[in-house]
């Protein structure tokens, strides 16, 4: 018996080699004008994590399906963090030694059905972890790019632009993500976390063409189909 099984892995930018996915954790409402946007009040809830498959990973340019069981999928563009070490409660002060480099993200989601989960008090996976709901840039390496504090991140659909924010306005900043994380499980080198999106999520219909980036770190251009 054969199995047909291979471990997904993602591009890393100038490089032949390609960083092994083990997991992608995801943080929500890590941005306060999203936070409200979405209902929520970030002065009395913060950011939490959720995940999906390591296999949701899809690269950031060319064409991606659009996803079956929805009629409302939704852009959500986010700074990544690839991990090249891992470890349980890393201390924020040295959580940034444990980064292999940064992509851009765009953490597709099934908007409709985390409205219903959310409604019905059911898990959001259906909602945020189906297949090619990972978006992924190429991967720059910290040793070339640094550990950015503050950069542009924005997001278009068909040349107008829908999110316009600064990584400098995330809530928990990326050392305070890893060290909060770390708590709750033991990272491990090939870990990818998405760490939030600002505000002006909203629709994707067959047709878009969906583009992004983070100043100096890279950009995604996908058509969907
Ligand atoms: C409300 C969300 O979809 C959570 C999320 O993915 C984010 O805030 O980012």
């Amino acid at each position: 018996m054969r199995f047909d099984v291979s471990a997904p892995t993602a591009e890393i930018a100038g490089s032949a080699e390609r960083f092994p996915v083990r997991r992608i954790f995801c943080v929500g409402k890590n941005y306060a004008d999203h936070a409200r946007e979405m209902g929520g009040d970030p002065t009395r809830e913060p950011p939490f994590f959720f995940s999906k498959p390591a296999d949701a990973i899809v690269g950031g340019a060319g064409d991606i399906a659009m996803p079956p069981r929805t009629d409302n999928l939704h852009h959500e563009i986010e700074l990544v963090v690839a991990l090249a070490k891992g470890g349980a409660n890393i201390a924020s002060d040295d959580a940034l030694s444990h980064i292999f480099g940064y992509a851009v993200g765009n953490d597709l989601t099934r908007r409709d059905l985390q409205a219903d989960a959310k409604a019905g008090g059911r898990p959001w996976d259906m909602a945020k972890g189906f297949d090619h709901s990972a978006v992924l840039s190429p991967i720059r390496p910290a040793a070339e790019v640094g550990h950015p504090t503050a950069a542009r991140i924005w997001l278009s659909v068909g040349g107008t632009v829908r999110q316009d924010g600064n990584i400098a306005d995330m809530i928990w900043p990326v050392a305070d993500i890893i060290a909060e994380l770390s708590t709750y499980v033991e990272l491990k080198a090939g870990d990818l976390i998405y760490t939030g999106t600002p505000a002006g999520v909203g629709r994707i219909v067959a047709g878009d063409v969906v583009e992004g980036g983070i100043d100096g770190i890279g950009t995604i251009a996908n058509r969907f189909l």
